[in-house]
């Protein structure tokens, strides 16, 4: 028998007063699968992230994660793990403190598995200085180290490789290619598309808060015609979308 979906949404809006971020969007994304999310700046990925790790609450229709309808902010909270545009972090703590801090909100006391990400990521020999003190880059590495220490089923990441340098977004990489090939279902957001092209099973297009394009990369960019890559289609899909629909803002 099939896993039930990791994410599905069904009719999912979100309006903020009369205009609309994202309007009855149908997703489904299989467990285990990595999810390229993409869209122009404004099409509403944020807002969709924000209703799927229960950040805000739709306007209408439902969505469900790991299970767990998003109205069910606990049941959705343990079974999750997120990387936001900016990683939620105490300056005053030190790295090694502020991942001890959410390991232990968690109840996961793996403390071998915190010194070893410290090690991957790089910052082990900066894990007793504040968190204030660090780089963007060394900040977004605590993000995605939090994000992900206590091993969730989905794993939210908006512009991981936001800020970081080539070697640092190399283990960005590497580790999302990692945890999904342990089951780890991850919905990646981010306008990189080549880390999409790397990474992704299946990418959907968000234009103007609607699902205009889904699909495995592969079968899209042929689509367009051999050769192409998902810049192509991404270009081609948006400039379409520019043409058929007035602005609805
Ligand atoms: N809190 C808010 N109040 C009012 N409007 C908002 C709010 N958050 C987002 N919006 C609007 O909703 C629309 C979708 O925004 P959203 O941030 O979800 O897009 P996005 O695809 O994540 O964009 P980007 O790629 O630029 O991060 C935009 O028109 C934005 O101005």
């Amino acid at each position: 028998m099939c896993p039930p979906p990791a994410i599905a949404t069904e009719n999912l809006t979100k309006r903020y007063g009369d205009a609309a971020a994202v309007t009855d969007l149908d997703l489904t994304v299989e467990s285990g699968e990595v999810f390229g999310f993409l869209g122009p700046n404004g099409a509403g990925k944020t807002s969709t992230i924000r209703i799927l790790t229960t950040l805000t609450e739709p306007t209408s229709g439902s969505a469900r994660v790991a299970g767990h309808s998003v109205s069910d902010r606990a049941s959705v909270v343990e079974h999750i793990g997120v990387l936001p545009e900016e990683p939620p972090l105490y300056e005053e703590l030190t790295g090694r403190e502020q991942l001890e801090y959410i390991a232990g909100l968690r109840g996961y006391e793996n403390w071998d598995r915190v010194e070893s990400l410290l090690e991957r990521f790089g910052l082990a020999e900066d894990a007793d200085r504040r968190v204030g003190t660090y780089s963007k880059g060394m900040k977004q590495k605590v993000g995605l180290v939090q994000a992900l220490l206590h091993e969730p089923e989905v794993l939210f990441l908006d512009e991981p490789t936001s800020g970081l340098d080539p070697r640092a977004a190399r283990t960005v990489r590497d580790t999302i290619s990692e945890v999904a090939a342990a089951d780890t279902t991850v919905f990646l957001s981010t306008h990189i598309l080549p880390v999409v092209e790397e990474l992704a099973d299946t990418v959907g297009v968000l234009y103007d808060g609607d699902l205009v394009a889904e699909g495995a990369p592969a079968d899209l960019t042929d689509d367009v015609e051999a050769g192409s890559t998902l810049e192509d289609v991404f270009l081609d899909v948006t400039s379409e979308q520019e043409h058929e629909r007035p602005a609805r803002r």
